[in-house]
């Protein structure tokens, strides 16, 4: 297929870009470098520098055969702390640049698309494992901006015959090759660790510690972001035309903020510092994805579960960044 993907100079995509050309796709990149590196875009894909909101219509053409076979959408702004603080970045950033690019492809009659959504549409869970049929009640901006899109493409889907998937993410790490987590601005928990591993921050701050957890802090499902990548292959293959599907995407198990410090600790064998710091205000206490309907319906089998193995691959991945990452050029 020939495909484009936004935001493929960003981690998640960057990835999928890799795996997408591995298996003989075509890949035409747009990215503004927002938030991404140019050097993570992967030799063999087009890449063209620019908004998605500008370039979407000459990229994808307004008529005769449709240039693309689908795309895959993963350009976003999506850090919940700003969200908080400037929802209009994200209502425009996200909600605004998403209209643009559905609008585009209904022109362009590009009717295969998937869309990176998140396990921030749920907010507070009532209970755990979250399935898609659970109430979707974002406890912020950037989960409000995701669940207003994932419905825009429910009704793209059933009037203009879209065959859409949105895949709900949950907490996405590892390193694929050579791509990774390597961003200006760093707010996720294993980077943050592995980066005092290396000496590059003093301590991590355990955020909450009375939590009603086994160890009183807070609980996620770290999915493998290559498992994710076999994800979107799955999702595309099997779209279907005014059909939008909605999976989570998780490993299934939970894992808290000690766990994964420790397993930091066991990858690395380097000491970690911890401060006890007061709760992230919107931080849910656990969230955990049911990931039944993906494999039901998908066919997707996670398999890089271990979080050993997820954190040896970001561990693997920022050792070989040495003096390129970003935390190192602070
Ligand atoms: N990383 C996670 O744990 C996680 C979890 C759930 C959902 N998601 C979603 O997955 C997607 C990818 O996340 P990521 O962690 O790779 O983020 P990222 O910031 O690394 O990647 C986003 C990319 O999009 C680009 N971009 C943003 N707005 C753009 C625009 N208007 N035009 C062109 N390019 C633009 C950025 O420069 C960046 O390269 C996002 O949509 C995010 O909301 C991520
Ligand atoms: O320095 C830190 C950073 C994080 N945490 C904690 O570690 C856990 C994971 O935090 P992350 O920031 O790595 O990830 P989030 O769970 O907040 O959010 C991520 O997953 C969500 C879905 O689960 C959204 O999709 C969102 O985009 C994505 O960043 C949270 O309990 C957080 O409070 C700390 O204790 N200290």
């Amino acid at each position: 297929m020939k495909l484009l993907v936004t935001g493929g100079a960003g981690y998640v995509g960057s990835v999928c870009s890799t795996v997408l050309l591995e298996r003989g796709h075509e890949v035409v990149i747009i990215d503004d470098l927002s938030t991404g590196n140019a050097d993570a875009v992967p030799l063999g894909a087009e890449f063209i520098e620019g908004d998605v909101a500008d370039l979407a219509v000459d990229v994808l053409g307004t008529s005769g055969t449709p240039r693309f076979d689908g795309v895959l959408h993963f350009a976003a702004q999506s850090l919940v702390g700003e969200s908080v603080e400037y929802p209009e970045k994200y209502w425009r950033g996200n909600v605004v640049t998403t209209l643009e690019l559905l609008e585009a492809m209904r022109h362009s009659g590009t009717r295969r698309l998937v869309f990176s959504s998140t396990a921030a549409t749920y907010g507070e869970p009532e209970h755990s494992p979250i399935t898609e049929a659970d109430p979707t009640r974002p406890t912020n901006p950037y989960g409000a901006t995701k669940l207003a899109i994932d419905h825009a493409i429910t009704s793209y889907a059933a009037a203009h015959s879209f065959a859409a998937t949105s895949l709900r993410y949950f907490n996405v790490a590892g390193a694929y090759k050579s791509v990774g987590e390597n961003r200006v601005v760093e707010t996720h928990l294993i980077p943050l660790v592995l980066q005092v591993a290396l000496g590059q921050r003093e301590k991590i701050s355990i955020f909450g510690t009375d939590w009603p957890t086994s160890d009183g802090t807070a609980v996620r499902d770290y999915i493998h972001v290559l498992d994710l990548a076999e994800a979107h292959l799955l999702a595309l293959e099997s779209s279907v035309e005014g059909r939008h599907r909605i999976y989570n995407l998780g490993s299934g198990a939970g894992f808290s903020v000690r766990e994964v410090i420790s397993a930091c600790a066991r990858v690395t064998g380097l000491p970690i510092p911890v401060e006890d710091a007061p709760r992230r205000a919107g931080d849910p206490a656990i969230l955990v994805a049911s990931s039944d309907r993906a494999i039901a319906e998908l066919g997707w089998r996670p398999e890089h579960t271990d979080l050993d193995e997820i954190v040896a691959d970001a561990w693997a991945y920022l050792q070989q960044l040495g003096d390129r990452s970003h935390a190192a050029q602070r």
